[in-house]
């Protein structure tokens, strides 16, 4: 279980508290939607969870284990476990699909192995085997930057699962897609929790979050003010997060 408890984050020098004090518990295998108009504070709540960001105050434990307590940014075996995926993944787009996967995200694998290249012949059967699992066999040896937005994100999940990663917190991560690619990204992700029990947390449009997640969490100004299992939510709910 993962639980976090009264999270402060503050930025520009500590002037600007933006997340007022987040408490929640969730489970493995659960795919949670965040919703929320601009600047609430989904982006920055994602990156803390996914140990991107340091926060200023409160604690958040997996399976009981503080990740940092009072904040950190760098908690180790922990930030190994987790994966960032942005809305334009960074993906080196001169190395092949398979290449970016098997170097890895920053803050993922070692500096070593993103700066040399170095893999081992098993590390290259699981990417292999992680590229075919969604679809990517036949662009495994295609340069990132001549796939698709959908493609390359994708590319971008399986490198996040062949590093390990567990938990992973996703912003926005079909935005500007056409509704046939978002439908696969966001396809891929809900197999990740309901078939290998990993974790997801998303930044979400409204429409996306009802129709994949298993639970929603609604942001304004820095608070959870919803959370609620994922379903079509009411004219009510949507009005306390402002997006009615
Ligand atoms: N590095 C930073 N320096 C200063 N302010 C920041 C920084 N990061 C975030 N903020 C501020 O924190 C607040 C929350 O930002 P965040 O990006 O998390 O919002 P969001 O809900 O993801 O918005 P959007 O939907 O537009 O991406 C905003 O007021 C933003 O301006």
């Amino acid at each position: 279980m993962f639980k976090v408890n009264n999270l402060k984050k503050s930025v520009e020098g500590n002037t600007k508290e933006v997340l007022h004090g987040i408490s929640a518990e969730f489970e493995a295998g659960e795919m949670i939607g965040v919703i929320g108009p601009s600047g609430s504070g989904k982006s920055i709540l994602l990156q803390c969870l996914a140990l991107r960001e340091s926060w200023n105050d409160g604690d958040y434990t997996w399976d009981g284990k503080s990740v940092i307590r009072g904040g950190g940014k760098g908690a180790g075996k922990f930030r190994s476990k987790c994966a960032y995926l942005e809305q334009n993944p960074t993906l080196n787009p001169e190395k092949t699909a398979l290449k970016n996967v098997l170097i890895g995200q920053a803050g993922q694998t070692s500096l070593l192995r993103r700066l040399t290249g170095m893999v081992r012949s098993d590390d290259y059967m699981g990417a292999m085997d992680e590229l075919e699992k969604f679809g990517l066999l036949d662009k495994a040896h295609l340069k990132a930057g001549n796939l698709s937005g959908g493609e390359r994100q994708r590319v971008a999940i399986c490198r996040a699962l062949v590093h390990g990663a567990g938990f992973i917190a996703a912003d926005e991560p079909v935005i500007g897609l056409d509704p046939h690619s978002a439908d696969k990204v966001m396809t891929t992700l809900k197999s990740l929790c309901t078939e290998q029990g990993k974790t997801v947390i998303a930044a979400l449009p409204i429409e996306l979050a009802e129709r994949y997640c298993t639970r929603i969490w609604g942001i304004y100004d820095g608070q959870l003010q919803l959370d609620v299992k994922g379903r079509r939510l009411t004219g009510e709910e949507k009005r306390q997060i402002d997006l009615a």
